[in-house]
């Protein structure tokens, strides 16, 4: 259904190709994962497909591209629409119309289907993808995953025959994006259409693919094969095939349930043993740079555009007294909804506390109150004892920092190079420190490329960067490993966990199980705007389904959570 034939793809200005040579055959109905660690050409093969490589993101493209037998260089991405459905990584971007009933008709209205079959589509798709009470909602008022459920369904209501996704569920709860799979695996095993996905999560989705294709490094030949036999040589997998590897388990498991089925001698020899703490397994990986710098901060361009305000005017320095982020009984209202209700929170230096919870559930909303962007209809909030929408931007840049849901958010120079030569002015850190961060949280990040160039996993690391060089007493970070590989992760890991070791409160709201699992003390869920459990992580996160982290699944009762912890216990070696 989708043939490569020695494709290659160079973008201007690179010195090589981001895909060389690529030979593939993508057959019909079948589920196809992309993986690959970040920023190798994951999102270039996928709009190679959807012809929006060359046609919109400019490069050079050789070979042959062909989608049930057009070629998608001959044909503009307007031509293959009836044929390939295509979401990318940022919906924002995608979205052509107001509401959400709108946006799901509009691809079945350019079609020019019938009005009948239109309203059917769109009904059905509202209720299989949980959007029934947002029907009228505008698009910018909806949260982050709710604006990715609303991408997905808008593709699937034409009923293309190819899907060309990427990274479908990185803004999903867990509950969510089991179920956006199960009406992707209905749609290819009961329609036979056909799936091309790249995504990073694995946890969540390899137990689903027909056959995988690994990406291993820029410009190397793809190797595709069975998910089991892919995973057992690819330097990303999910936690359960870490485990197996470490177990020496053959074949590989792919899903909880496999692990299970293997774990019973595992569990045995665990059963003496008490899970050590998660976090403190690495050293402090902080750039020399970083930790040399004195704490100062103030991030101009970046205050000016999240607060619409130039905060430089006259930045003096006062101390911080009360370190302590203090929340009670909060309440925020955004529009008609109740974002927040009844929230009391407190968070000490040091301190690492994930906010998890379904779409829609207020994690956005409270860190936006913890940095003053929305005002409490109710209650109060304390940030290193100041009221935050009261307090001038120039004054709580020195308290808090947010590296936001859309990194894009805090972009505004031409260049990598000047974004980090600008935050390293602003925060009056040392040259050279921002620079140094990136580095450490994604290597091979070229100074010159425009920030819009750059892959999602690229552009995260540049935010994170901007906003860690400046050192906050409380960081706020927002669904923060969005389009990052594994090894980044563990890196972003690293970097956070020595920042906590050095007085910072961390407060980041996540889907990612296995991010909370690897590093936070605590673990606060929050359920339709209310705090429902509040808890050390282990404790939070080992009895729910939802949150679990793979681990914790496959060890049940026992209190593992991370392969690491595992593989300290047994005193073995990966
Ligand atoms: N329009 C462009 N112009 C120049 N370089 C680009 C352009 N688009 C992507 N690149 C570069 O090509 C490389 C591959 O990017 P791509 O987005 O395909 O990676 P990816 O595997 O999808 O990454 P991620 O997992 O982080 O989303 C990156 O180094 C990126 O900086
Ligand atoms: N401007 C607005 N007008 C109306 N409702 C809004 C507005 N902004 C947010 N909301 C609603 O407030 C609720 C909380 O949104 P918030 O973005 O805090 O959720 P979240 O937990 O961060 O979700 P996600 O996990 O999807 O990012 C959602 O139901 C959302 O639709």
């Amino acid at each position: 259904m989708i043939r490569f034939d020695d494709v290659s793809v160079q973008y201007e200005g690179t010195g090589r190709p981001t895909l060389s040579g690529v030979d593939l055959t993508v057959p019909e109905g079948e589920l196809v994962l992309l993986v690959g660690p970040s920023g190798v050409g994951k999102s270039t093969l996928l709009g190679a497909v959807s012809g929006l490589v060359p046609h919109f993101t400019g490069g050079r493209l050789t070979g042959r591209v062909t989608v049930g037998g057009r070629d998608t260089r001959t044909h503009k991405p307007r031509e293959l629409a009836d044929l390939v459905g295509t979401v990318g990584q940022d919906p924002l971007s995608h979205f052509v119309t107001d509401t959400v009933e709108d946006e799901l008709a509009y691809g079945m209205e350019s079609l020019g289907l019938a009005q009948d079959v239109m309203r059917r589509r769109v009904e059905e798709t509202l209720d299989l993808l949980g959007l029934a009470g947002l029907r009228d909602r505008p698009i910018a008022t909806l949260s982050g995953g709710q604006q990715q459920r609303v991408a997905i369904g808008s593709v699937l209501t034409p009923h293309p025959r190819v899907l060309v996704l990427d990274e479908p569920t990185s803004a999903l709860d867990p509950a969510a994006a089991e179920e956006v799979l199960a009406v992707l695996q209905r749609l290819v095993h009961d329609l036979g259409t056909t799936v091309l996905m790249a995504e990073h999560r694995l946890e969540r989705v390899v137990q689903y693919a027909d056959q995988v294709v690994l990406l291993p490094s820029p410009g190397a030949a793809p190797v595709m094969g069975p998910p089991a036999d892919v995973m057992a040589v690819s330097p990303v997998h999910p936690p359960v095939v870490a485990l197996g590897r470490l177990a020496g388990w053959d074949p590989l498991p792919l899903s909880v349930r496999d692990a299970r089925r293997r774990a019973s001698g595992m569990r045995a020899s665990l059963a003496g043993e008490r899970p050590g703490p998660v976090s403190g397994a690495d050293g402090p990986r902080l750039p020399a740079e970083v930790v040399a710098a004195p704490r100062p901060a103030v991030r101009r361009g970046a205050l000016a555009r999240l607060f619409g305000r130039d905060p430089r005017e006259s930045a003096v320095p006062e101390p911080v007294t009360d370190a302590t982020t203090r929340i009670e009984r909060l309440g925020v209202r955004r529009g008609r909804v109740e974002a927040l209700r009844r929230v009391t929170l407190t968070v000490a230096p040091g301190e690492t506390v994930a906010l998890m919870g379904r779409n829609g559930a207020g994690k956005s909303t409270l860190l936006a109150a913890l940095v003053g962007m929305v005002e409490p209809a109710s209650g109060s909030v304390l940030v290193g004892g100041r009221t935050p929408h009261r307090t001038p931007p120039r004054e709580m840049v020195r308290r808090v920092g947010l590296v936001p849901q859309e990194p894009r958010d805090l972009l505004y120079a031409d260049t990598v190079a000047a974004e980090c030569a600008a935050a390293d002015a602003d925060a009056g850190a040392a040259p050279g420190s921002c620079r140094a961060l990136v580095s450490e949280l994604l290597p091979g990040v070229p100074d010159d490329t425009h920030p819009r160039d750059l892959s999602e996993g690229q552009r995260l690391a540049l935010a994170l960067a901007l906003v860690l060089t400046a050192r906050p007493p409380l960081l706020l970070l927002d669904e923060p490993t969005r389009g990052l590989d594994y090894a980044a992760k563990a890196r972003l890991v690293g970097v956070l966990r020595a920042l906590a070791a050095e007085g910072h409160a961390i407060v980041l709201a996540t889907h990612d199980v296995e991010l909370a699992a690897e590093l936070a003390h605590r673990v606060v869920i929050l359920a339709d705007g209310e705090v429902v459990a509040d808890g050390p992580t282990a404790q939070v996160v080992v009895s729910s389904p939802a949150f679990a982290p793979q681990i914790a699944k496959v060890l049940a009762p026992q209190e593992w959570l991370t392969v690491t912890q595992v593989r300290e216990a047994l005193g073995g070696v990966a």
